[in-house]
């Protein structure tokens, strides 16, 4: 390497180190985020083959006012430095070295940091004023007005230059609505509404073409000293223009999990040079830097390899050993050291999001809005219940009283209690969209899994009483069921019951599996064991003792569905020969008539709770669950770093990270 490079590099380190806080470039940032770390390692384990490094010995900073940008080859690690650094590394995971911030082991408080993953998952139902308004309520806390909210979410959105798009949906597989790049930018408008120090972004411009590139790297890249406050930003990019290449500060290059380069963006050329590898003139740097330690395709292109080009192997040992031991490294460890050494303050805890009530009020609004709007999540299912139901009573018509009568009132009921409810599996698509939401929401700290259940059960409610009333008059009615207003009402309330539970059986298969065809197989298979054991197919006496009778029998909401039912319509009818609807209700149907109707739908409520408080514990139980494997999975204590909630029972990964 030149001596000039590592000078003038030098140079600019050693003026920006000074006492830590000040720079060359931007000024003073004395409340920023200066972040370090050093000697980072991180390792998968496979039972195949064992444990692999993705990433090794990696050392750095990150510094308040600056744009750090992470690039290298696909699975070179960039996603996994960003990802340990903010404390969101998969629990499958080994990790050491040492992340502090402020050169302290300390928490990051609420707010503190942001994370705009590589997705977008938003509400398509949603326009953009409504999607960054919504979470300006759900973050920003109770002490700002709702003017104040409003306020800063419209800022936001001509900050990130979404103006001309404010009232226009987002847009999904249904309806077409935003450009990549507008959904880019309005992902990352919404964790930038709490004006966090530290901001992370996983690609923010895959699949954007050059020019929507450079437009969303320039407002990012504008962030970074907005409000006279120095912005930490971190962002893993693949193949940046000239033109966005110029807007970072420092360069972290790697390959294969091992740091080809890291230190200035603009002293990158000189350095690559100086080691044997110099840009083509008019080619763009960083396409020669990723050209050049690409080996993804060393095997494709060794029989063409012109004379005199090294390969690809070989360039990245040369560019790595040289990077070790030249100055550059040298002054990056010591800025590093330095940053340790400086006496900086204690990152704020206080909490500062909005209180719970407020969540769950506007997480409940901005659900019923989004169920209101995509006709897949309840509206084509209430269309189907109604045809299903025409189709029911016209089949059913006028039964009468006859003995032929019990048996198809059996029939009936026993469909509408198994088969109704099992299509409220039809809104699961429409579900997971909205958990994808939730988990990056989570992930991010914006409010917590308690909020979420409540939101989700108060607004699909008005949705779920339409499709058991509407479609279980036109059923109940024309068959002749047993009359007066205090059965069909109980009719129609335990169908309710019985969607409410579905929908909270698919919320825990939601929980547990990784996608939707996945979990409507897996509901669809729980739901057809209930309804096997439920005690109608095979009565309950006749139900072989393990498994279907104890326990399936007794868990399966299809048992209290059905006996209530049941007693619902053969309590006090007397059929044709002065049948009595109780006799047979013991003797025909095996029901268990020692308890009323309302005993089994106080049952069938119960298990609603039951069930939405177990998919509460299954999040809660992950979420505690992986930081303490990764804790377990890490090697020395001494060198785990520990970031820790700060401030609330929605701490998150980002927040509660052990590295
Ligand atoms: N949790 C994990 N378990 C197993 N392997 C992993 C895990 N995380 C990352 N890897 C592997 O580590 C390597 C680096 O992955 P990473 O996602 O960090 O790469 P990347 O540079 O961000 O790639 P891309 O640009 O394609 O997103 C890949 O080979 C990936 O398969």
């Amino acid at each position: 390497m030149s001596e000039e490079i590592s000078r003038s590099t030098a140079i600019e380190i050693v003026e920006s180190s000074g006492n830590g806080s000040r720079n060359k470039r931007n000024g003073y940032y004395g409340d920023g985020v200066f972040l370090t770390w050093e000697d980072l390692w991180v390792t998968v384990s496979n039972r195949k083959k064992g444990s692999t490094s993705i990433l090794q010995g990696a050392t750095g900073y990150a510094r308040p006012g600056e744009l750090l940008a992470i690039m290298g080859p696909s699975g070179s690690g960039k996603s996994t430095l960003l990802d340990a650094l903010a404390g969101r590394l998969g629990s499958n995971t080994r990790q050491t070295g040492e992340i502090l911030i402020n050169g302290r082991k300390q928490a990051l408080a609420y707010g503190t940091s942001a994370y705009v993953t590589q997705d977008d998952a938003l509400m398509t139902t949603l326009t953009v004023r409504e999607t960054v308004y919504y979470s300006a309520q759900l973050q920003l806390p109770d002490t700002m007005s709702i003017a104040e909210k409003r306020e800063r979410a419209e800022l936001t959105i001509t900050e990130m230059g979404l103006q001309d798009a404010i009232n226009t949906r987002i847009g999904g597989w249904s309806s077409k609505g935003l450009s990549g790049g507008q959904k880019r930018r309005v992902s990352i408008c919404i964790e930038i509404l709490t004006r966090p120090k530290l901001l992370f972004l996983d690609e923010p411009t895959s699949g954007l073409d050059s020019a929507a590139s450079y437009y969303v790297m320039s407002r990012i890249a504008k962030l970074d000293q907005r409000d006279g406050v120095g912005r930490t930003i971190i962002t893993s990019i693949h193949q940046p223009s000239n033109e966005v290449f110029q807007l970072f500060h420092n360069l972290c290059l790697l390959s294969s999990g091992k740091t080809v380069y890291f230190g200035p963006a603009s002293a990158a050329n000189e350095f690559f040079a100086s080691n044997g590898f110099p840009c083509p003139i008019h080619q763009n740097p960083s396409d020669h830097f990723l050209k050049t330690i690409n080996r993804d395709f060393d095997k494709d292109i060794e029989e063409d390899l012109p004379e005199g080009r090294i390969p690809t192997e070989e360039a990245i040992d040369i560019l790595t050993k040289a990077y070790k031991s030249s100055d550059i490294y040298e002054q990056v460890r010591s800025q590093v050291a330095e940053i340790c050494k400086q006496d900086s303050e204690v990152m704020e805890k206080k909490r500062k999001h909005a209180r719970f009530l407020t969540q769950c009020n506007v997480l409940t609004r901005r659900s019923f809005v989004n169920m209101f709007r995509d006709l897949g999540y309840y509206w084509l299912r209430l269309v189907v219940y109604i045809l299903l139901a025409v189709g029911l009573a016209t089949v059913f018509l006028n039964l009468g009283t006859s003995y032929r009568s019990i048996q198809a009132r059996g029939s009936l009921l026993m469909f509408i209690a198994s088969f109704l409810t099992f299509m409220t599996i039809g809104g699961f698509p429409s579900f997971v969209e909205e958990m994808k939401v939730f988990e990056r929401e989570r992930l991010n700290g914006h409010y917590g899994v308690t909020a979420f259940v409540i939101g989700n059960s108060l607004s699909s409610a008005p949705f779920l009483v339409l499709t058991s009333f509407i479609p279980g008059a036109i059923v109940y009615f024309p068959p002749g069921l047993q009359g007066g207003s205090q059965h069909f009402f109980y009719f129609a309330l335990l169908l309710y019951a019985c969607m409410l539970l579905v929908e909270s059986l698919m919320m825990i298969v939601a929980s547990l599996v990784p996608n939707y065809l996945m979990g409507i197989i897996t509901g669809a298979g729980i739901q057809g064991l209930m309804i096997l054991g439920g005690g109608f197919f095979r009565l309950p006496n006749d139900l072989p003792p393990p498994f279907w009778k104890y326990p399936l029998y007794y868990i399966a909401f299809h048992k209290y569905a059905y006996q209530g039912m049941f007693k619902n319509e053969f309590e006090g009818m007397r059929f044709e020969n002065n049948q009595d609807g109780d006799e047979i209700l013991r003797n025909t149907w095996q029901v268990e008539t020692g308890y009323s109707k309302w005993v089994d739908l106080t049952i069938l409520f119960g298990m609603v709770i039951f069930y939405r408080f177990l998919f509460l514990v299954i999040i809660k139980i992950t979420e505690k669950l992986k930081p303490m494997i990764i804790a377990f999975l890490s090697v020395p204590p001494k060198q785990t770093t520990q970031i820790m909630a700060a401030t609330s029972a929605t701490a998150t990964p980002l927040q509660e990270q052990r590295v």
